[in-house]
């Protein structure tokens, strides 16, 4: 491959031709070209400290003191100086590569110049207000991407500049001449010098942006539309993660009228790898995203802990929805005779028939558990206080009567005893007010709660699962048997796991809140709301700051409430459980059960999404065999896919490897091409378990001297479940599992699990057979613990190595 990677970079003054290596004018031509960009550049960056000391000056100025109520002077105030710090903010972020590209247009038909643009991280118009760099976003940006020597459109030249600080130290040409390239070349890579220059960085331990060097099918998913469901198909390696990040960058700035208010939400499968990625988007000069786990969908709840994939399974079908209703009816009691509460000397009583129909019109609501809860508590106070009403009259009449038959009462009082005999014992304000008396005893409380309790989503499933009666019953009336009951059950107490989010989420939606007074607060909030934006529109006006980018009056004002300091929408969005988003990405997305994606579509009624992920990959046995099985009852319309094919991660020779494990577990897929053809061949190394201590710390160090220089380069050594306790007690010096620290250690110990989405320069696999063995859908992990590699991958195994690997080249573990 070097030969045509060589070719395509062109010389800047070497004629169009692929094939032709750089030679001495070549050179020349390149460093006049350097020193041509360097005066571009130079401007840009003279421009971008311009505007960056006129964001400072505007922002420490404020607006002025501007009239009306004190609410209105803050608004005044701090919404603009607000959005004054966000351009700066902004400004700020894209300091490293402000330009990274340039374009020139072939001329028009009609000989009019083509012109030239220059692409950068941001927007920026010179003095005159002329654009002199074009967001990399933005429409006019896009044939940098798109330009392929197949299919140029109107480019003539691609230009990638590369800096060092704010100094051009080399530029990479594509000069595109249709007639001088072959059919295979016609299919280069977008800007391939600058792309295989990029990857073969060292890896740092956290994802960056390739906002220079997208490719053109990456570019494709990352214009594709805002509505509807995308879905991104590819193997390991083929920039899906990359790619979905730009998309929501690109999304923000495309959209930012709808999505800044509600906020991209984005998944990813698990802490350290949203470490691993959380770079990217500030990188790219956007906050507006909330990046989430499946175990921290539920506010107030931060899971890690995984079930046994048997447990996964069972929690993670769709059985559970009627499996969480049938929890929320079981706590909706009659009691086995008549209920009997002792108040005030007095057993209070509601008789059976009573407990049941008070129950069964509670049910007949339609509302939630907490909120049917409300009617059930008046039906069964209004009995009880009849029934004190009923006693109390027993207790008095019954004298009465007695003197009545005897004859020893006066007429008058005989008189008053047969007037009205129908009348209610007791009137409407006498009944309120023996309910709410009777509502303030303890016993009573007890007495009602214990029928129907008011119910956190926790209590319900916490109680639930350590009570294996109720289980039973529950799981009966959902359709499992007594053996997947059973593995539900656990002791009170027991962490909460990634599967246990999706059953706190429906349950959250069955039992709801009963929140009355919450919502008349918030009927008052909207009023309050509106009139803020009305005000902070005006001042918007006034400030002559309509034009900023992304400024939405009902957002400034709603960032302006008085009640606490500001909050972004993504601090709002994070901890509001009901909060629906603009727009949401899911990585990873084969790993997410039936049940976490009921979660995830709640969270967008529009669905607006964009779902990245690889089939092959599926590590989780609840996880998706098929898009269309998790998709399909959530987008009528349909779904689009995007296949991206090409792996930009791991070397042809590690690939290949890849392939034949593919095709031993899972034949149906196909393995991405490796664009790179460079490194080590892969080896496997037989190390007795007895010698794993002191052959994994060699093997490990020598691995570390050839990936590490200076601060980059990584290693993993990714191994079975079984052989993870041996591996640390190896390694004591290496951190192990999802930990921040990890990323940021030169070695590190993961499981499959763990090493998902992330990958390193080095890979040391341990026990291939142990995690062919462990791995719930037969292999897939073994798959994605190899494509973990961007430069080395070495095997090590005790017993026989898989007949899967018989490829890698044995070696005695010192190569
Ligand atoms: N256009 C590009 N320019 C530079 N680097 C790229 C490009 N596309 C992908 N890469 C790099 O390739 C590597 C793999 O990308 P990424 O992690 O997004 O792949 P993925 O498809 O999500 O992989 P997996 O499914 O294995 O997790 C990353 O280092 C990424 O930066």
């Amino acid at each position: 491959m070097g030969t045509r990677q060589e070719g395509i970079r062109q010389a800047v003054s070497t004629p169009p031709r692929p094939g032709a290596a750089p030679d001495g004018a070549g050179d020349d031509a390149r460093r006049a070209a350097v020193r041509a960009e360097q005066e571009f550049v130079s401007r840009a960056y003279a421009r971008l400290d311009e505007e960056r000391a006129a964001a400072e000056v505007a922002l420490r100025s404020g607006p002025g003191e501007g009239g009306g109520s004190a609410f209105s002077a803050r608004v005044e105030r701090t919404v603009v100086a607000e959005e004054r710090a966000r351009r700066l903010a902004r400004l700020n972020a894209v300091e490293r590569g402000l330009c990274f590209g340039r374009v020139d247009h072939r001329p028009d038909a009609d000989g009019g110049s083509g012109g030239t643009v220059y692409i950068g991280r941001i927007g920026l118009r010179d003095e005159n207000r002329e654009p002199l760099l074009i967001d990399w976003r933005a429409p006019a940006a896009r044939p940098f991407y798109t330009a392929t020597p197949g299919s140029p459109g109107t480019v003539a030249r691609r230009r990638h500049l590369h800096l060092r600080g704010r100094t051009v130290v080399d530029v990479d040409d594509e000069v595109f001449d249709l007639d001088g390239l072959d059919q295979d070349d016609r299919s280069a890579l977008v800007g391939e010098a600058a792309l295989l220059a990029a990857l073969r960085r060292g890896r740092t331990g956290r994802m960056a942006d390739v906002v220079a060097t997208i490719q053109e099918e990456q570019d494709q998913v990352i214009r594709s539309g805002l509505q509807g469901v995308l879905v991104v198909q590819g193997g390991p390696g083929t920039g899906k993660t990359v790619a979905a990040l730009h998309r929501a960058a690109y999304l923000l700035y495309t959209y930012r009228d709808v999505l800044e208010r509600r906020g991209v939400l984005v998944v990813g499968p698990n802490a350290t790898f949203l470490r691993y990625i959380e770079q990217v988007l500030p990188g790219l000069g956007e906050t507006d995203v909330v990046l989430a786990t499946v175990g921290g969908l539920f506010p107030g709840v931060r899971a890690t802990a995984v079930d046994k994939p048997e447990v996964a399974v069972v929690k993670g079908g769709l059985r559970m929805v009627a499996f969480v209703e049938a929890a929320v009816r079981d706590r909706q009691r009659v009691p086995d005779g008549d209920l009997e509460v002792e108040s005030d000397g007095m057993v209070l009583r509601v008789g059976h028939d009573a407990c049941r129909r008070a129950r069964d019109r509670a049910r007949s609501l339609r509302a939630p558990h907490n909120v049917q809860r409300r009617l059930f508590v008046h039906d069964m106070l209004e009995a009880l206080a009849r029934d004190r009403a009923e006693q109390f009259a027993r207790m008095t009449d019954e004298p009465l009567e007695q003197m009545a038959r005897e004859g020893d009462l006066p007429d008058w009082i005989q008189e008053l005893m047969e007037e009205n005999p129908d009348e209610p014992l007791l009137d409407e304000t006498e009944l309120r007010l023996a309910k709410e008396a009777l509502w303030h005893e303890p016993a009573v409380r007890a007495a009602i709660d214990e029928l129907w309790p008011e119910l956190t989503p926790q209590r319900l499933l916490e109680d639930l699962y350590a009570d294996r009666e109720a289980l039973r019953r529950v799981g009966a009336e959902a359709g499992l048997d007594e053996a997947e009951c059973d593995l539900l059950e656990r002791p009170p107490g027991a962490p909460w796991t990634v599967s246990d989010v999706p059953l706190l989420d429906e349950a959250a939606e069955r039992l709801g809140v009963d929140d009355r007074a919450g919502r008349a607060r918030a009927r008052a909030a909207e009023a309050e709301r509106a009139e803020e934006e009305r005000y902070a529109r005006e001042v918007l006006q006034v400030a002559g700051l309509t034009e900023v980018e992304g400024l939405d009056a009902g957002l400034l004002a709603e960032r302006h409430r008085d009640d606490g300091p500001p909050l972004t929408t993504a601090e709002r969005a994070a901890g509001d459980r009901t909060w629906t988003y603009g727009h949401v990405i899911v990585d990873e997305a084969q790993e997410l059960s039936e049940m976490a994606w009921r979660t995830v579509m709640r969270k967008v009624p529009t669905r607006s999404l964009t779902v990245v992920g690889d089939i092959a990959q599926t590590g989780s046995p609840a996880g998706a065999r098929s898009w269309g099985q998790m998709l399909d009852r959530y987008v009528s319309s349909g779904w689009r896919e995007q296949r991206l094919l090409v792996n930009y991660r791991t070397p042809a020779a590690i690939m290949r490897v890849a392939e034949d494990v593919l095709a031993a577990v899972a034949p149906e897929q196909t393995a991405p091409r490796a664009v790179r053809d460079d490194g080590p061949p892969p080896v496997a190394v037989h190390v007795p378990a007895a010698r794993l201590p002191d052959r994994l710390g060699a093997l490990v160090r020598a691995e570390l001297d050839e990936v590490v220089d200076g601060a980059a380069g990584r290693l993993a050594v990714i191994t079975s479940a079984a052989r993870r306790a041996a591996v640390r007690a190896a390694l004591p010096d290496a951190p192990a599992g999802a930990t921040p620290e990890a990323l940021d250690s030169p070695a590190v110990v993961l499981t499959c699990e763990e090493a998902k989405g992330l990958e390193f320069d080095a890979v040391i696999v341990v026990d291939p057979a142990g995690i062919l063995a462990e791995s719930p859908r037969g292999g897939q992990d073994l798959y994605v613990a190899i494509t973990r590699a961007t430069r080395r991958l070495t095997v090590v195994h005790h017993g026989d190595l898989p007949p899967m690997l018989s490829r890698l080249a044995p070696a005695d573990g010192a190569r």
